[in-house]
């Protein structure tokens, strides 16, 4: 079980003049601090999947870099299996698998290469990381590209190659920033095949998107943000009913247009 209680997160603004036309009317922009993220609470159970929504810059990104670990919050509690992972950022990173929008591979090594170099970090054994990959690769439909140099990926590839770099150490918890963003339909559908996968071995997964179907598809829970607030927590069902006839995109604008009340 993973447990997000009133997370925040500001930023100092360098140069006011570089901040967009939206972030300048924005009530997070306070004095010299933007504060991306004010207030975000949510908790997924084992075997549960929460889909992320909420409209750009909202702070989903950021706040799934508090989970990670890859930023230190302001303020706030990331308990995963009742353990605060914020105190110990090294546990953090093996209970967590994170997958970030803008991962790099090393391009001059092979898909195989990149994954074992982080199964290397995460302290795995040679013939553990070796039948990881193989189940991988069959996961994501990697056979036909895992030994080329990842330089020469398409998007799907490095898509498929970050997300299976990012959980080889068979993360506790799963973290996917926008994993289906820029796929074509077939990769896609691999990565969603994917998710129900970790969802059937019972680890929650937590991953943000803008495609309504997908939440439709895979999601149990749904916690909506909008202006760094979560003004949505609960279940696909309880999402539905925000709107009267239980369609999704009605039930975000409604989620939406209740926050700025
Ligand atoms: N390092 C930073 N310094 C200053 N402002 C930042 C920083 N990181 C994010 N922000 C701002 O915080 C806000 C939230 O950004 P974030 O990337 O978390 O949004 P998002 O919900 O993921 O958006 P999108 O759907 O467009 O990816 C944005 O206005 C962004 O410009």
């Amino acid at each position: 079980m993973i447990e997000i209680k009133n997370l925040a997160k500001k930023f100092a603004v360098e140069n006011p003049k570089k901040l967009s036309e939206q972030e300048k009317k924005d009530p997070r922009l306070k004095g010299r601090f933007f504060h991306s993220v004010l207030d975000v609470s949510f908790k997924v159970n084992q075997g549960e999947v929460l889909g992320l929504l909420g409209p750009n810059g909202a702070g989903k990104t950021t706040t799934l870099r508090m989970l990670s670990t890859a930023l230190q919050p302001d303020q706030g509690s990331v308990d995963i299996n009742n353990v605060n992972v914020l105190k110990n950022p090294l546990l953090a990173r093996q209970k967590i698998g994170f997958l970030s929008g803008s991962t790099g591979l090393y391009g001059r090594l092979t898909g195989r290469e990149n994954i074992e170099y982080f199964g290397q970090l995460h302290g795995m054994s040679k013939s553990g990381i070796e039948s990881r990959i193989s189940e991988l690769s069959t996961m994501l439909e990697m056979e036909s590209f895992l030994d080329r140099r990842s330089e020469t990926f398409s998007t799907g590839m490095k898509q498929k190659t970050s997300i299976a770099r990012a959980v080889v150490h068979n993360p506790e918890v799963v973290i996917l920033d926008e994993p289906t963003t820029g796929l074509d339909i077939m990769a896609t559908q691999t990565v969603l095949d994917f998710i129900r996968s970790l969802k059937k071995s019972k680890v929650p997964v937590i991953f943000s998107t803008h495609h309504l179907g997908e939440v439709e598809e895979l999601c149990d829970r749904v916690t909506v943000i909008d202006k760094g607030i979560s003004q949505f927590d609960g279940s696909l069902q309880e999402f539905k009913n925000q709107a009267q006839d239980g369609n999704l995109h009605g039930a975000f604008l409604a989620t939406i247009q209740q926050g700025e009340l």
